[in-house]
């Protein structure tokens, strides 16, 4: 008997005991730095000569890996390979393969530290959003090995005295699992175990800024019992590997997390059909953001002042989820600008592997030049009354910074910085609040601070964004407790983590037998 899914518990970095363990971490993982990692394709591991240099963003000298970098002809052996083994694979008992799940999930608690500290290097996660990765890529892993256990006998449906009626789920073939670097651990674990413990075979393509992280999840998976060829890893190129597999007409279903542009792009590409292809690909897209708080004239001020500073700078603002507008009340605008100002002069910037620092650097030079880009925007458009200054001698850093008194129709207000940028707008009232929230292509995720009930009410009616939250910030959905996943731009409205996400890697079976 499986014990009930609880969430991974984050760790307390105050205990000494807890902080050395970190440390330790940190120390196992740089033994390993710039090691080579080669893909895995069925029972092979592939080398090329062509790599991915992984880097820390913090400090660009430092080599985190080197990885093989995957062709079109690899990608064609592992489709191949991937075919062949989901024939036997969608056999397999899924007892069993929740139970490797349940193994996996243990491998990596005993190994926290240790992957959290990865995510510090090869990432530039701070030491509590690494933790929180590591976590929640456990809970991932716990909770989807559960959602098998109660979907694997199907749904009852009525029966006639004369027959027996079944509805049940069966896998769908090979998927294309495409992951972001944000959260490097958890959603590539999460979409990669979601899909192969539906009984799907995967082909894992992790985003190039951090393909460590999932070369030793695979070593992960391997170590639990997942059989060769059930997943096969292959960083490459989004637009060689990513197209020619996305375009494959062996290809069953495709599971992308990360931009707009690259999301709607995969869309596109997966609804034409190929020579040869006998089905309509099924794509589950989450992507991007341009989320917002917004603090109504009854709220607890410093509970909103605390909230917006951490999902705006919590991880330098890169996360779908970062709260890049603050709309806020007329009348207590002054005094939320005022404290959030404040605390974020207060925050720390620097290398992720102290543990005093609250932020580390973004990821790379590409994200840099685009932050920096939409700060002297901001610039244009508002009022900088903190940060603005970035520097990339070293690392990738830049400062926490705040825009004041933005049109609520300014770009800073509705495209995705994917930064530590947010733009403050002031509203006549809570309507013209609501209606400013909405006023984006996105829909992932929005916070209310407030103590009015009926603004309550009306924001959980008209508020559009897949994850809303009551007085608290708009990051850190729980796996398991809040479902994550947004509208509109933001994805193709599914939730991962949630009690109906397995079912998108499934098809539902209808049998009817004559008694
Ligand atoms: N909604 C969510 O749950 C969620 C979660 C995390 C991140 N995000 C979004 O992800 C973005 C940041 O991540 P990113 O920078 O890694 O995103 P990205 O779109 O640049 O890359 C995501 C993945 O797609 C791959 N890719 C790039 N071009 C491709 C192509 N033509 N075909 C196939 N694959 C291709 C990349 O190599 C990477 O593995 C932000 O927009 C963020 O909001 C969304
Ligand atoms: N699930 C995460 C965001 C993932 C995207 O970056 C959160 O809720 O903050």
């Amino acid at each position: 008997m499986v014990v009930p899914y609880k969430h991974e518990p984050f760790t307390d970095f105050l205990v000494d005991e807890n902080k050395r363990a970190f440390e330790d971490g940190l120390k196992i993982v740089q033994s390993y730095l710039n090691q080579d990692y080669s893909l895995i394709i069925g029972r092979n591991r592939v080398a090329t000569k062509d790599k991915i240099i992984s880097i820390n963003p913090a400090n660009k000298e430092e080599v985190i890996g080197t990885v093989s970098k995957a062709t079109k002809a690899h990608a064609e052996e592992a489709m191949q390979i991937a075919d062949k083994t989901f024939k036997s694979w969608r056999k397999s008992k899924p007892e069993m393969r929740a139970d490797i799940l349940f193994r996996a999930a243990a491998i990596v608690r005993r190994r926290k530290h240790e992957f959290s500290a990865l995510l510090v290097k090869e990432a530039g996660k701070p030491w509590n959003e690494a933790d929180a990765d590591t976590a929640e890529a456990i809970d991932f892993m716990e909770y989807y090995g559960r959602q098998m256990l109660k979907l694997k006998d199907g749904i009852p449906v009525e029966s006639r005295q004369i027959e027996y009626n079944r509805f049940h789920y069966i896998p769908l073939g090979v998927g294309i699992v495409i992951s972001p670097w944000n959260f490097a651990f958890a959603i590539m674990a999460g979409m990669t175990s979601a899909a192969f413990v539906a009984g799907n075979t995967v082909l894992l393509k992790p985003a190039s800024t951090t393909p460590v992280i999932a070369a030793k999840f695979i070593e992960v998976l391997e170590e639990a019992g997942l059989p060769a060829g059930v997943v096969n890893y292959l960083p490459g190129s989004g637009s060689e590997v990513g197209d020619y597999l996305v375009d494959h007409p062996r290809t069953r279903f495709i599971s992308f997390t990360g931009s707009r542009d690259v999301g709607v792009r995969i869309y596109e590409r997966a609804a034409k059909v190929h020579d040869g292809q006998i089905w309509l690909k099924r794509v589950i897209a989450e992507m991007g953001g341009k989320d917002t708080i917004v603090v109504d004239s009854s709220a607890d001020l410093d509970l909103a002042a605390k909230s917006i500073v951490a999902s705006a700078f919590g991880f330098s603002g890169q996360k779908c989820s970062a709260c890049s507008r603050a709309v806020v009340l007329e009348d207590v605008y002054g005094e939320v600008l005022d404290k959030v100002v404040e605390l974020t002069k207060g925050l720390t910037v620097g290398d992720p592997k102290n543990r005093s620092n609250f932020m580390g650097p973004v990821i790379d030079q590409a994200a840099y030049e685009k932050i920096v880009s939409y700060i002297e925007i901001g610039k244009e458009e508002g009022n900088l009354v903190a940060g603005g200054k970035a520097d990339n001698s070293k690392g990738f850093f830049i400062e926490p910074t705040i825009f004041s008194d933005v049109d609520e129709h300014a770009r800073i207000m509705k495209e995705e910085i994917f930064g530590p940028v947010v733009a403050f707008c002031k509203a006549r009232d809570f309507d013209h609040a609501i209606e400013i929230a909405n006023n984006t292509e996105y829909g992932l995720t929005g916070a209310v601070l407030t103590n009015n009930r009926d603004h309550i009410e009306k924001a959980r009616e008209d508020f559009h964004v897949g994850n809303l939250y009551f007085n608290r910030g708009c990051t850190g959905a729980i796996v398991g407790y809040q479902p994550f996943g947004g509208f509109n731009m933001s994805g193709t409205d599914s939730k991962a983590g949630g009690p109906d996400y397995l079912i998108l890697h499934m098809q539902a079976k209808t049998t009817s037998e004559m008694l």
